[in-house]
């Protein structure tokens, strides 16, 4: 049996690559509407009504308006629109119970690129205990260009835009409120985001005086063992030794995302998660999800 996927914005920058990874599964079959029509109201309606599965590859305000003209088919939305939703499942499958939850919806919101690093940081350690839902957490990221869809692509395509550059400067980087709904913060995070001249990789830095938490030291180790038992078993995320330098490119063109602990053995600590901002942090998770929801092998297209 297959099951009919429509990729609503299949020829963006995410949805072209979900169309990579699906279309040569047996399992899948693509519905489209021709280029000249993919903004076009009634042709997309009608893919909808054919398909099991649609994903939305499409801006925010663009997805929601999508959701109303879906009808009942089942949605994965790649944007930030509906991420806290109630309606809304939490397209992460690592948080714990998730799949189930998955698998059942109707309606699922993929996980933001740097909020999958954040939260695959922050949640072992706030379940455990080992940082207190109120701490005052600090993450930094750097993201490939692509992060920026088609138009921060042509810039750099262009030789236009500079090879590194801070942005998100006000704290308000819209990823904050699934951060910390899913990675269990009840305090604003600060959060600095910077985009540098690669196309795919992303790296994100939790960063920790650990030796000022509250409690018996979360030192290093504590760290790393409260991750590796988060993650053991999970056909994607590993725990793994980091080298003197970590490559935010290593991941690419997977679904793989990678956690290390760093720092000085005690209390200063740096947790790493490198994942491709396109890959895990977008159409690798979509996949995974949509795999999820079909009874489809979790890895089923997806290296
Ligand atoms: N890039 C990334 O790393 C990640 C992106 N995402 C999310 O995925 C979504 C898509 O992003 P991305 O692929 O980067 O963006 P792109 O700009 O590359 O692609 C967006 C696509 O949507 C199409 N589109 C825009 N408006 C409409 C509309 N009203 N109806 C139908 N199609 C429309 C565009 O067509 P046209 O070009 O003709 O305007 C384009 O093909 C965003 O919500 C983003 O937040 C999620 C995780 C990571
Ligand atoms: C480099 C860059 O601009 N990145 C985007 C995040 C990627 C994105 O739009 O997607 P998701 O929210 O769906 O993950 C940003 O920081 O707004």
């Amino acid at each position: 049996m297959t099951t009919a996927v429509f990729i609503d914005g299949e020829s963006g920058t995410t949805g072209l690559q979900i169309r990579d990874r699906l279309e040569a599964r047996d399992d899948i079959r693509l519905v489209s509407v021709p280029t000249e029509h993919r903004k076009d109201a009634a042709a997309r309606k009608d893919a909808f009504a054919e398909a099991d599965v649609s994903i939305l590859c499409l801006p925010d305000d663009a997805a929601r308006d999508a959701v109303i003209l879906a009808g009942g088919t089942r949605i994965i939305d790649a944007s930030t629109a509906h991420r806290t939703a109630a309606a809304w499942v939490y397209g992460m499958p690592e948080l714990p119970g998730q799949r189930d939850r998955i698998r059942d919806a109707t309606r699922v919101a993929n996980v933001g690129c740097y909020a999958t690093g954040s939260i695959a940081m922050l949640r072992p350690l706030t379940d455990a205990g080992l940082v207190p839902h109120d701490h005052g957490v600090v993450l930094t990221g750097v993201s490939g260009y692509t992060g920026g869809g088609k138009a921060l692509i042509a810039e750099y395509e262009a030789g236009t835009a500079p090879d590194l550059y801070l942005y998100a400067l006000t704290q308000s980087h819209k990823h904050i409120p699934e951060i910390m709904k899913y990675g269990g913060l009840t305090r604003k995070p600060l959060f600095q985001p910077m985009v540098a001249n690669f196309a795919q990789g992303m790296m994100v830095q939790l960063h920790l005086h650990a030796d000022l938490l509250p409690g018996e030291i979360a030192g290093h180790a504590r760290i790393e063992a409260a991750l590796r038992d988060f993650y053991h078993g999970d056909p994607f995320v590993s725990v793994e030794m980091a080298g003197d330098r970590i490559d935010p490119q290593a991941t690419r063109d997977t679904n793989r995302m990678i956690l290390s602990v760093q720092g000085d053995g005690a209390g200063r600590v740096t947790v790493t998660a490198v994942l491709d901002n396109l890959g895990k942090g977008a159409s690798g998770t979509a996949v995974q999800n949509l795999n999820i929801m079909i009874g489809a092998k979790e890895t089923a297209g997806l290296t």
